[in-house]
C-alpha cells in the first residue's frame, strides 16, 4: 500500500470530520522527519484520532515502513494508548523516552499567539506533560477551535483545572477569589453520578474567568493554588496549528 494523496481521498459524510482529517493528515506529512525522528507523541481527543490514523498509513508503506516501525509512540493517556496500538504503531512511555522528537494534539482553542485551551477531554497534565517534552508541538484541530483574538471566546465551558480530589472545596473558594465567574468540579453526567475521574485519578474543575487577554498570567496563578495539579492553558508550547475548514483546506499557523 501507498499512502494516499489527501486529494485522492472521498470527502467523509460529516464535514467537521473531514475537516479534522485534512488537518491532521496535513500535520502527520509535512511534520515528521522519516530519517531522523525517532519518538512521537500522540495526543488526545477526536482529531488526533486522524493523526494516529496517518501515521499507520505511513506504517504500511513499503517507502516509510521500516523507518515508522522504529518509532516510539508516547500517548497522553488511556485513548491515545489504543489510538497507537490500533494503528498497529509501537506504544513506549515517557519514563523510558523523556526527550520525544514532535507531538501532535488537539486543542479545544486556539489563540492568534498558539496559546491552548487543552482539557475538555480531561486528558489535560500528560497532554502537557509530553507536549512540554517535546521539540515540536503540532496542534491539530477544526475551523471551530480558532479564536479571532483572545481564547474563551468560542470555548466557554471554562478553563480545565486538574486537582487533587481531596482539595476540590478549598482549590474551587481559591478559585472564585482569583476572580472565576463559575466554577464546577465536572460530573460524569449520565455515564457517571459523581465527578469525572482522570487518567491519573484526579478531579477536574472548570473555571470560567471570561475572555483572557493574559493567559501566562492566569495560569500561573492557578498552578500556584495548593491542589492544582496542572492547568489546560497550555503557554507558548505549540509552535504550529493545522486548523482544517469545512470544504477540506486547511490552514497553518506559526508561531
Ligand atoms: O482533554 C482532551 C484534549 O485536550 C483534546 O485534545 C481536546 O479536548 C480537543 O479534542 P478534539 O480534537 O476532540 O476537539
Amino acid at each position: 500500500m501507498t499512502v494516499p494523496t489527501i486529494e485522492s481521498l472521498p470527502p467523509l459524510a460529516d464535514k467537521l470530520e473531514s475537516a479534522k482529517r485534512a488537518a491532521a493528515y496535513r500535520a502527520i506529512d509535512e511534520n515528521i522527519d522519516f530519517q531522523n525522528d525517532r519518538v512521537i507523541g500522540i495526543g488526545s481527543g477526536s482529531t488526533v484520532v486522524y493523526a494516529a490514523e496517518r501515521l499507520g498509513q505511513y506504517l504500511k508503506d513499503s517507502e516509510y515502513s521500516a523507518q515508522v516501525a522504529q518509532f516510539i509512540c508516547i500517548p497522553t493517556g488511556f485513548q491515545s494508548r489504543r489510538l497507537i496500538l490500533d494503528n498497529g504503531l509501537k506504544l513506549g512511555s515517557i519514563e523510558e523516552n523523556a526527550a520525544i522528537d514532535v507531538d501532535f494534539d488537539g486543542a479545544d482553542e486556539i489563540d492568534t499567539d498558539l496559546n491552548l485551551i487543552k482539557g475538555g477531554g480531561a486528558c489535560l497534565f500528560q497532554e502537557k506533560l509530553v507536549s512540554t517534552s517535546s521539540k515540536k508541538f503540532v496542534v491539530v484541530a477544526d475551523y471551530r477551535k480558532k479564536a479571532p483574538k483572545y481564547l474563551s471566546t468560542n470555548w466557554k465551558s471554562g478553563i480545565p483545572i486538574e486537582i487533587v480530589p481531596s482539595a476540590y472545596v478549598r482549590v474551587s473558594d481559591d478559585l472564585k477569589k482569583l476572580g472565576a465567574n463559575h466554577v464546577i468540579v465536572r460530573q460524569g453526567g449520565s455515564a457517571k453520578a459523581g465527578p469525572v475521574v482522570t487518567d491519573n485519578n484526579n478531579f477536574l474543575i472548570d473555571a470560567d474567568f471570561g475572555m483572557l487577554e493574559n493567559p501566562a498570567q492566569l495560569h500561573d496563578k492557578i498552578k500556584a493554588l495548593v491542589g492544582v495539579v496542572e492547568t489546560g492553558l497550555f503557554i507558548d508550547n505549540a509552535c504550529k496549528a493545522y486548523i482544517g475548514n469545512a470544504d477540506g483546506s486547511v490552514n497553518v499557523f506559526t508561531k
